[in-house]
Order: structure tokens, then C-alpha cells, then sequence
């Protein structure tokens, strides 16, 4: 079953059109890339997935199925005095967020068994600042992790890293798509090809190029 589907998705800000009769199915465990120009609506699709805008006509149907948000990491405050480990415990932050919120010791050990498993429990007690791009983006990954989301959706995660910290990046995405559907905005052709199952571009209306796994195409 398809797990999530838009439907003659238009969104506008006053009079500025941002999405145009958009279609898009996405499968259980697919890998989409979402490519685009500047402006072309990518941040506004992800808004519309997230419920944080609504559509001014058509429909967003998630089938139920959960969503964890990686934004991009340049706009993380890496001054702020906090901890890997905190970071990725505010996954599991309640919506009602109320005053010196304690964590179980069940959300602790979760915590540390995702900075395993993305390969950053060494840095547990770091403060975020302290850390590379490629590793703030890992705690940002395990952040959204936290609450087992279905679906991740990131936002160029590999915008500002260099060609190794990408590779790394998409081989763990990799990985986690095994288990979870991945939605990614991004801007890097070379490495969303190679591992997108499905690459679409988006420019106010959709375009949609399948790509076989291992096949590569340019649009
Ligand atoms: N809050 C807003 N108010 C008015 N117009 C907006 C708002 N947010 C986005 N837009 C406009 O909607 C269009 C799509 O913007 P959006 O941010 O979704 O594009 P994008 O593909 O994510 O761009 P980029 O690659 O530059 O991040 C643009 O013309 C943009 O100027």
C-alpha cells in the first residue's frame, strides 16, 4: 500500500503560487530524493508533510504513518550549552513541554543505543558545538530517531559537508532504509541519484524521473 499520498497539492502564500497541482505517491521504504531550483517549493512540501502549513487545495494523506524532521544543521545554534546527549533526548520531548522535564532511564538507554548505532555514542557528553558537520548532523539524525518515526524527511543534510562526510551520510541513510521510508530535499546530484530509488524535481510543478537502484540517470 502506498504509504503517503498528495493529491492535487497547490499551495500559495497570498498570491505567490509555491506549489502547483502537485501529485506524488511515496511507497513504504522508498528512498525519494526531491531535487529543485531555489524557490521551487521544496521547503513548502516539507511544511505541508509536517503539518505546519495547509494545503490551499488538494489533500496530504500520511495513512497514519509517523514523521521524523532532520533540519539542515547550519541552522542549529551550536553555541547553545547543551550536550550529544541532550540533543538527542529532546527527540523524545512531549508536545506539552512542561518546566525541567525529566527523562526515564528507558529514553537514556534508547538514546544511547541510537549514538551507537549512528556511530557518535564517543561523543556523548560533548557540547554540540565541539562537533564536525558530519557528526552534528548524526545527532540531529538521532534525534529525530527517538521517536521511531516511519518516515524521515531531511533537509539538504549533506549541504555544507565535504565529499567523504556526504558518502557517510547517505551510506547510514542507506541503512536506516531498511526499516524507514526517506524523503530528501537536496541539492547534491551525484549522491541522490546513486542512492535515491526515485528522484522528482520540483519547480511549482513536478517532474518525476525513476531511477533503478544502481542505475543512474540526469535529468
Ligand atoms: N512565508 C512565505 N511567505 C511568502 N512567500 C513564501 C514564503 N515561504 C516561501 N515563499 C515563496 O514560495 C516559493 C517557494 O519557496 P520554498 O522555500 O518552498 O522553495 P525552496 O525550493 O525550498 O527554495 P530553496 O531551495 O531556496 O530553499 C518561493 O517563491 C518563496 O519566495
Amino acid at each position: 500500500m502506498n504509504q503517503i499520498s498528495i493529491k492535487d497539492l497547490s499551495v500559495y502564500y497570498d498570491s505567490i503560487c509555491a506549489l502547483d497541482n502537485i501529485n506524488l505517491t511515496i511507497k513504504d521504504r522508498e528512498f525519494l530524493g526531491i531535487i529543485g531550483p531555489n524557490g521551487g517549493g521544496k521547503s513548502t512540501l516539507i511544511k505541508v508533510l509536517l503539518n505546519l502549513i495547509k494545503p490551499s487545495k488538494g489533500t496530504v494523506s500520511l495513512n497514519e504513518k509517523s514523521i521524523g524532521y532532520v533540519p539542515q544543521f547550519r541552522n542549529f545554534d551550536k553555541t547553545f550549552p547543551i550536550s550529544v546527549m541532550e540533543v538527542i533526548l529532546m527527540g523524545k520531548l512531549p508536545e506539552k513541554l512542561r518546566l525541567f522535564h525529566k527523562y526515564n532511564k528507558k529514553d537514556k538507554i534508547k538514546a544511547e543505543n541510537i549514538m551507537s548505532k549512528l556511530n557518535i555514542i564517543e561523543f556523548k557528553n560533548r557540547q554540540i558545538g565541539q562537533l564536525s558537520g558530519g557528526q552534528l548532523q548524526r545527532v540531529l539524525i538521532g534525534r529525530a530517531l527517538m521517536r521511531d518515526p516511519d518516515v524521515l524527511v531531511l533537509d539538504e543534510p549533506t549541504s555544507s559537508l565535504d565529499s567523504k562526510g556526504r558518502k557517510n551520510i547517505y551510506d547510514m541513510l542507506k541503512k536506516l532504509n531498511k526499516e524507514k521510508t526517506i524523503i530528501m530535499v537536496s541539492h547534491d546530484m551525484n549522491h541522490i541519484f546513486n542512492y535515491a530509488d526515485r528522484v522528482v524535481h520540483l519547480s511549482k510543478t513536478m517532474d518525476e524521473e525513476k531511477i533503478q537502484r544502481g542505475d543512474r540517470h540526469v535529468l
